[in-house]
């Protein structure tokens, strides 16, 4: 028996694997719904998600992970063992080795709880790869050259920014901002002007059919369902773009500012090799309309939307895996 090495993008929206060999295999929502009485997990992925909003008393749709980091460990493992499970990695190999990507913030102890889940899930030696180096490798940057790489990660629960050179990372910032506050902005939104209650779903929707976050960039309208908060009754109204443009401002210079922040701590040569290469935008939270014209206006450089931007982060654990014996020589 020889084993498969897999990677994988353990993130608060999603989850994707890589298999070493096979490419992506699996991406699915990282959501779980269980028996509130029995504890029993009777759903996962994207059958979970399916149920969030719509759950009856006893059963609960679960996302395990908040802000990129485990919020509840035992379901986080369960939903990993249930992924690990259905690619069958197990079934025809031994055990595989896995790479997991993580945010660039998280402390010793919520590293250890996802090294723990990924074991217990049947890892045999399990790496953590910080997420916006992986995020870059993913998106085609060469960041092992001593070159200065800029890449914006904007994921569900974090966003990541990172400037690479050398194969490292020289500067970052990892800030709980990012797709979910967005989301949970145009609830409170639709909440105040329009005395309506929407579920997460709705929300989600109106993110990436309306919204922009550049100020005349697109003029789209959805008609849109939910609770009226007076009557208690259904009702129907219609969001446009430019309102959502205003819900989401203040979220989206916090992403700004962060950019910002990491630019001005970066040493020069690297600054003047961003100018010449731009920044590379990773992430779901990436194809908001109008992010990619926002920050290349407030950042004064060319900035670049990656190709499927939300699966740069699985792509990169694919590169590294064909790495993995330095990596593992190193860890
Ligand atoms: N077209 C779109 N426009 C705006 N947002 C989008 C679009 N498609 C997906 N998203 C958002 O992208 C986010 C998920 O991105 P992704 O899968 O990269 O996150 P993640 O890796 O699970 O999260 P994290 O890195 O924070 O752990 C969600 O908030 C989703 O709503």
């Amino acid at each position: 028996m020889f084993s498969r090495d897999i990677g994988i993008d353990l993130g608060t929206a999603n989850v994707l694997i890589h298999v070493k060999g096979k490419g992506i295999v699996l991406d699915e929502p990282s959501v779980v719904a269980m028996d509130r009485n029995t504890g029993k997990v009777l759903e996962v992925g994207e059958a979970a998600w399916k149920m969030v909003g719509r759950t009856p008393g006893n059963i609960e749709a679960i996302r395990p992970l908040k802000d990129g980091v485990i919020a509840d460990f035992d379901v986080t493992e369960a939903m990993l063992k249930h992924f690990i499970n259905k690619i069958n990695v197990k079934g025809m190999f031994s055990k595989p080795r896995m790479l997991i990507c993580c945010p660039t913030n998280i402390t010793k102890v919520e590293q250890k709880a996802i090294k723990e889940a990924a074991e217990k899930s049947g890892g045999k030696k399990v790496y953590l790869e910080e997420e916006p180096k992986v995020a870059a490798i993913g998106a085609g940057m060469d960041i092992f050259q001593p070159s200065g790489n800029m890449v914006v990660d904007i994921g569900g629960g974090t966003t990541d920014v990172a400037v690479l050179s050398m194969g490292d990372i020289v500067t970052s910032q990892s800030i709980k901002m990012a797709g979910d506050k967005f989301d949970n902005e145009i609830l409170n939104y639709v909440k105040k002007e329009y005395k309506l209650l929407i579920g997460e779903r709705t929300s989600e929707d109106i993110k990436i059919q309306v919204a922009t976050v550049f100020p005349g960039a697109r003029d789209e309208s959805i008609d849109i369902r939910g609770r009226d908060m007076m009557s208690g009754l259904p009702r129907t109204i219609t969001i446009k773009s430019d309102e959502i443009e205003k819900a989401l401002r203040e979220s989206v210079y916090v992403i700004v500012q962060a950019a910002k922040n990491v630019l001005e701590k970066t040493p020069p040569e690297l600054s003047a090799d961003i100018i010449d290469r731009g920044v590379i935008l990773t992430g779901g939270g990436a194809l908001l309309h109008g992010m990619d014209q926002l920050l290349a206006e407030e950042l004064k450089v060319p900035v670049f939307l990656a190709e499927e931007p939300m699966s740069c982060v699985a792509k990169g654990t694919g590169i590294m895996l064909e790495n993995i014996d330095k990596i593992a020589r190193h860890s």
